[in-house]
């Protein structure tokens, strides 16, 4: 048996992240039992015929009594709340995790709740869809992204390597930096294009005549660039107040390079748009 088997994963929001996360450790072989715990009935039932879960329970306190690992994968907002009911009843030991999509202000808050002897190992996988609930999640998701782990001075290198082998056994490539330096990268490369897809349907239905449906004309330009605005609002709204700061800078960069296009275009300056255009295509098409 692996080094890195766990007997029993209890997973607190069983979403897109937490159940697929379940799902690809299951597959991988690396786990024993997994115990849901959550809110809605309908969404733990739905986690149990799907076999992401083998049982479920609204208690916190009665979920996280036994299990070796505790992932947390509620919105950013609440895991700081979670943690601090879950910590006290964690066995010594135990691996508290998270997903959560910020990473400065959840370590912040949890790591001076640590009991002595269990461990937090702040995690960040860089993949997800905008769909959300046990429903979404599958076994696949992580496979070939990256899984970010934000490690501080406090954080036990036995835990980290555990956390560090079932992430790489659910696919992932993981990557270590500080909390402050992920948060910085995902405002640019996630927050911020999330931000601008639901400033920009918003905005379209503002250009349309009263009585003209604008939206009923989108094709697959529009659809491609606002898939994203599809995404869970209760998930965006605490990862755009967690991560204010970062999200504020990079909101003014992206102000910043609309406004030379749309002074561009005032100007009629078409060598510029063009030279935008085509470094914006080089930089696109090299990712794809
Ligand atoms: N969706 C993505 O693309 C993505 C990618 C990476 C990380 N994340 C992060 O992962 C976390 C979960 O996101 P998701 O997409 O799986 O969301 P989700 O909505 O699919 O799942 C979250 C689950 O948590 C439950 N929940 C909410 N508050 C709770 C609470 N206080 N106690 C117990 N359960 C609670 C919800 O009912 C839901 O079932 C978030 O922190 C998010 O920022 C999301
Ligand atoms: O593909 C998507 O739908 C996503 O939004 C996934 C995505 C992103 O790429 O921005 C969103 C939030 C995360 O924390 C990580 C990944």
């Amino acid at each position: 048996m692996s080094d890195f088997y766990v007997s029993k994963l209890a997973v607190v929001g069983v979403g897109l992240i937490g159940g697929s996360f379940a799902l690809a450790l299951k597959q991988a072989g690396l786990v024993g039992e997994v115990v849901g715990i959550g809110r809605g009935r309908a969404n733990l039932e739905t986690a149990c015929e799907r076999g992401i879960i083998d049982s479920f329970t609204h208690s916190l306190v009665e979920g996280v009594a036994e299990a070796d690992v505790v992932f947390l994968a509620t919105p950013v907002r609440t895991l700081a709340r979670v943690a601090a009911e879950a910590l006290p009843y964690m066995k010594k030991g135990a691996v508290l995790t998270d997903g959560g999509s910020v990473k400065a202000e959840v370590v912040a808050a949890i790591e001076p709740l640590l009991p002595e002897g269990v461990h937090f190992v702040p995690g960040h996988p860089v993949a997800g869809t905008e769909r959300s609930g046990a429903e979404a999640a599958f076994a696949t998701l992580y496979r070939g992204r990256r899984c970010i782990l934000t490690p501080t001075s406090r954080t036990d290198r036995g835990a980290l390597e555990l956390i560090r082998q079932l992430w790489r056994a659910a696919g992932s490539e993981v990557v270590d930096m500080t909390p402050e330096k992920h948060d910085h990268i995902l405002a640019a490369i996630s927050h911020l294009p999330h931000m601008v897809a639901y400033a920009l349907v918003n905005a379209v239905v503002g250009c349309g005549d009263q009585d003209e449906d604008i939206l009923s004309y989108s094709a697959g330009g529009f659809r491609d660039f606002t898939r994203i605005a599809s995404s869970d609002p209760t998930m965006w709204r605490d990862i755009a107040l967690s991560n204010r700061e970062a999200l504020l800078e990079v909101i003014g960069i992206f102000e910043k390079s609309l406004a030379t296009v749309k002074s561009d275009i005032a100007a009629g300056n078409a060598d510029a748009l063009f030279d935008f255009f085509q470094r914006s295509k080089q930089r696109r098409d090299a990712i794809v």
